[in-house]
């Protein structure tokens, strides 16, 4: 595992970091688990969150349990793995099964379609892994009681079908055992974003064909180096991330493009972004993002030379490297990295907005099948966009939140016979992150994409704990087919937009400018969205 510098003004400032770091000893204390280093104020919660440090050993214990359960999945037939999840507890799988490049069907989202195209994806054959380590995550709950009902009036007994990876102890465990279902318990000594390497990240990617053993013993290799004061790569990035965000080098830019490991980025997001953005602090991870050169940004490349810090090595030792590196950060920046103070907000808010719908808010204005609700003059939706990027402060960035079906641009019309070009730009028409990347070609400030409600549990901590220079904009749609929640008084289109109502509540109440734009109809939006961005 190797992390290099490629520019000197980063390689500066972290070796005047890391020195420092290591004449207080910080590198060995981490690595022996010292709970006191983020000052007393953090001690309690790092006594019980320091527990991935030891994890490429205790997961071994895992692993003829898991290799059982396993068998039992390919001698029944069950080859078509779904993962209910949020945030920690499904973004390490989604990167492990995509660079072993296995399939594995994440739903960490309520867009009632994207589920939907779950349920109806070969239901005699699923197998569906519900993890959440608190237990009482929303989304994860509504999942596993649709998939009880599905099983159930498929006439299959759910019991043969669920697996529950949570911590001891908790509701989910409760209803788990009641249920009959096959339990792991994970390390509750693991917080949800460092807990790649624990039942969390092992347990759906095993079920999915992954080879997770590798992953452990990657990681294990790297472990010896992280108590050192030199040739400790952990050391090196923290210090990188750390160094460049104190000299104003807070946007964290992320490549990984055609690399073996495919998709690091969006779990290096949560991690960084829920460790460091609090009390007005933060680093902001970019995603799918091209440099711009902007004085503030940090490009940092997994296995390639595109950045200013180039990461290279296995897997399961970028997770531990990575976790290690952000908890230095946080020491650096002076927050404790094991907490997310600012995401129950949203929650809450929601929560409020379920209990007792708000009285209906009128659009401030309608252009064609998009309705904008907010503070906005402008004229048309492209005055509208306009007047978001002007609102960006020359520190700040943009950030772009859909609460739509992630997979709905691959429903786009197609030409007959089409060849793969012709493919990605259907697709690209038809796709909410391509406004990503058309805001960004008019403004020289960072613009971050987010599926809602699954940002809520990575980047929405830093988006309301972080600096106050973010500008927000939501895209919500109409839901056709709507899908009940069992046992809940909620559907899943009910739930969807209250929590994007919940979220917009909670950033305007701290001063931030957030539009919400609803596509009235969700294709037609789209191509609305897509062409006003155009115009800007
Ligand atoms: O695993 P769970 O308890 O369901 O939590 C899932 C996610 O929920 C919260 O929003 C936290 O901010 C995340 O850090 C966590 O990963």
């Amino acid at each position: 595992m190797e992390v290099t510098y490629r520019e000197e003004g980063v390689a500066e400032a972290a070796a005047s970091v890391a020195g420092r770091l290591s004449d207080d000893g910080v590198p060995a204390r981490l690595a022996a688990g010292d709970p006191a280093l983020w000052g007393a104020g953090a001690e309690a919660e790092a006594a019980i969150r320091l527990g991935w440090l030891n994890l490429p050993r205790t997961s071994r214990e895992l692993l003829p349990e898991l290799g059982k359960l396993v068998e039992r999945a390919r001698a029944e037939g069950l080859d078509h793995v779904v993962l209910s999840g949020m945030g920690g507890s499904s973004l390490a799988p989604e990167v492990i099964c995509n660079t072993a490049d296995v399939a594995l069907t994440v739903l960490d989202t309520t867009d009632p379609d994207q589920v939907r195209r779950a349920l109806d994806d070969r239901l005699d054959r699923t197998i569906v892994v519900v993890s959440s380590k608190s237990g009482s995550t929303v989304e994860t709950d509504s999942h596993r009681r649709i998939y009880e009902q599905a099983f159930r009036s498929a006439g299959i007994d759910p019991a043969e079908r669920i697996v529950v990876v949570t911590d001891p102890g908790s509701p989910l465990e409760q209803a788990a055992v009641e249920a009959g279902y096959t339990i792991f318990l994970a390390d509750p000594n693991v917080g949800g974003r460092y807990s790649a390497l624990s039942a969390f990240g092992l347990v759906p990617s095993a079920l999915a064909g992954a080879e997770i053993e590798q992953l452990l013993d990657d990681a294990a290799e790297v472990l010896p180096s992280l108590a050192l004061k030199e040739g400790n790569p952990g050391l090196a990035l923290g210090a990188a991330l750390g160094g460049a965000a104190l000299a104003g080098r807070d946007k964290l830019i992320l490549e990984d493009q055609l690399t073996e490991i495919n998709g690091l980025p969006d779990w290096i997001e949560q991690l960084v972004a829920e460790s460091t953005g609090k009390q007005g602090r933060g680093i902001l991870p970019v995603v799918a993002a091209e440099p711009t050169g902007a004085r503030d940004e940090l490009v940092v490349a997994i296995e390639s030379d595109d950045g200013d810090v180039r990461v290279d090595g296995p897997l399961g030792a970028q997770f531990m490297v990575w976790e290690y590196a952000t908890a230095l950060a946080g020491l650096v920046l002076g927050v404790n990295p094991f907490d997310q103070p600012d995401v129950a907000e949203s929650k809450d808010n929601t929560t409020r907005v379920l209990d007792g719908p708000p009285a209906a808010e009128e659009p401030v204005l309608v252009d064609g099948p998009v309705e904008v609700y907010g503070e906005s003059r402008a004229g048309d939706l492209s005055g509208v966009l306009t007047e978001l990027l002007k609102a960006v402060p020359s520190d700040g960035y943009l950030a772009v939140m859909a609460y739509l079906d992630r997979l709905a641009a691959f429903d786009a019309p197609m030409p007959e016979d089409p060849d793969f070009e012709q493919m990605t730009e259907a697709w690209m028409a038809a796709d909410a992150q391509t406004l990503r990347a058309l805001l960004a070609m008019r403004t020289p400030r960072p613009v971050t994409f987010g599926w809602g409600p699954r940002f809520l549990h990575s980047t929405g901590q830093y988006h309301k704990g972080g600096p106050s220079n973010g500008v927000f904009l939501q895209i919500t749609g109409a839901v056709t087919a709507d899908v009940e929640v069992p046992g809940r008084p909620y559907t899943l289109g009910g739930l969807q937009l209250a929590q994007a109502l919940g979220d917009r509540r909670a950033l305007i109440g701290r001063g931030r400018p957030a539009v919400r734009l609803h596509l009235t109809d969700r294709a037609a939006g789209i191509a609305h969205l897509l062409a006003a961005a155009q115009e800007v």
